[in-house]
């Protein structure tokens, strides 16, 4: 396996930037592509140890790219998480000025951020999607076919550019998680300050299905921070739903909720348990410590095996 790194490109980019805290990643190889399936082939082909993706931001949700990669390619295990400030400016090639914008070039993802703020000050403009902010604002010199570019601050260091205006995020405050996937099936340390990842099916036509699939987390006193559902894409009306839970699956009260998943879902798909990007501790009641699982366990494996009661 080789041991670069893959994130989406072009150098610039917000990927590059989260790739930026990996310290393993340092003075590695970085392998620069043009978008999340070709990260995640990089990895499951062994082309890269590991690849940076964007999995969701706080103006517009889950990226779904991301999310239905991960449901659908076998084998793949996020290992960390990070976060990056997203901030955007709209750029042009010199002499342009706003109002002479027809077309917006912008990578999906960054132009549903800045949507609001374009259709208020360009109202009739066409959109022209992108691989990525840093390839639609480079892509304003090979092409003619968009008049505008929605990038990165830091995109002026990379060319000429008339910036027509800045701060353009529906959201002063937006950031992107971003997660590093890999192959291995190491379980990363607990650490007190962990998120563990699933996939979950529903079982068909099963009403309350939802709330079961929910209880299992609630009885046992594990806080969901993600929980977004996506169409399976056989048939109509019929979803799995991407769990981010509080805590490692070592930490017997994550461990117990996944048991509980495990038997009532047609199928999960376990992702990782891994430090939070943010550090801070997980918080949880005492009745749910690893010590009470632990003592009521030993407690049952004692009745099943003859011990007498204390
Ligand atoms: O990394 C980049 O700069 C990207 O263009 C990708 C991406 C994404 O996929 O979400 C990253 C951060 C922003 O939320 C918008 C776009």
């Amino acid at each position: 396996m080789s041991d670069s790194y893959s994130y989406l490109g072009p150098s610039g980019t917000f990927t590059e930037a989260a790739l930026a805290q990996v310290p393993e990643a340092a003075g590695k190889p970085w392998r620069s592509v043009n978008n999340v399936g070709e990260a995640l082939d990089d990895v499951v082909s062994g082309r890269s140890t590991a690849a940076m993706i964007a999995i969701e931001n706080s103006i517009e949700g889950g990226v779904t790219a991301t999310l239905d990669a991960l449901a659908n390619i076998p084998g793949l295990r996020i290992v960390g998480e990070y976060l990056v400030k997203v901030q955007f400016v709209l750029v042009a090639r010199p002499g342009t000025r706003l109002q002479d914008v027809r077309v917006v070039n912008a990578h999906p993802v960054a132009y549903a951020q800045t949507r609001r703020w374009l259709d208020a000050h360009l109202p009739t403009h066409g959109h022209i999607p992108s691989t990525s902010n840093v390839a639609a604002a480079l892509s304003l010199f090979d092409s003619e076919l968009a008049d505008a570019a929605v990038a990165p601050p830091q995109i002026v260091s990379q060319g000429e550019f008339e910036v027509l205006a800045e701060g353009i995020s529906d959201n002063a405050n937006a950031v992107t998680r971003f997660v590093l996937v890999s192959t291995s099936t190491a379980l990363p340390a607990a650490t007190g300050a962990d998120k563990t990842s699933i996939i979950a099916e529903l079982p068909a036509d099963r009403a309350g299905a939802l709330l079961e699939l929910l209880e299992q987390f609630s009885t046992r006193g594990v806080n969901l921070s993600l929980l977004q559902s996506r169409p399976i894409g056989d048939a109509l009306g019929r979803y799995r739903f991407v769990i981010d839970a509080d805590g490692h699956v070592t930490d017997e009260r994550v461990a117990d909720a996944l048991l509980g998943v495990r038997r009532f879902s047609p199928g999960v798909i376990f992702l990782g348990s891994y430090p939070r990007a943010d550090r801070v501790p997980v918080e949880y009641v005492a009745r749910y410590d690893n010590e009470v699982f632990i003592e009521a366990r030993d407690w049952l494996r004692g009745i099943v095996s003859g011990e007498p009661e204390l």
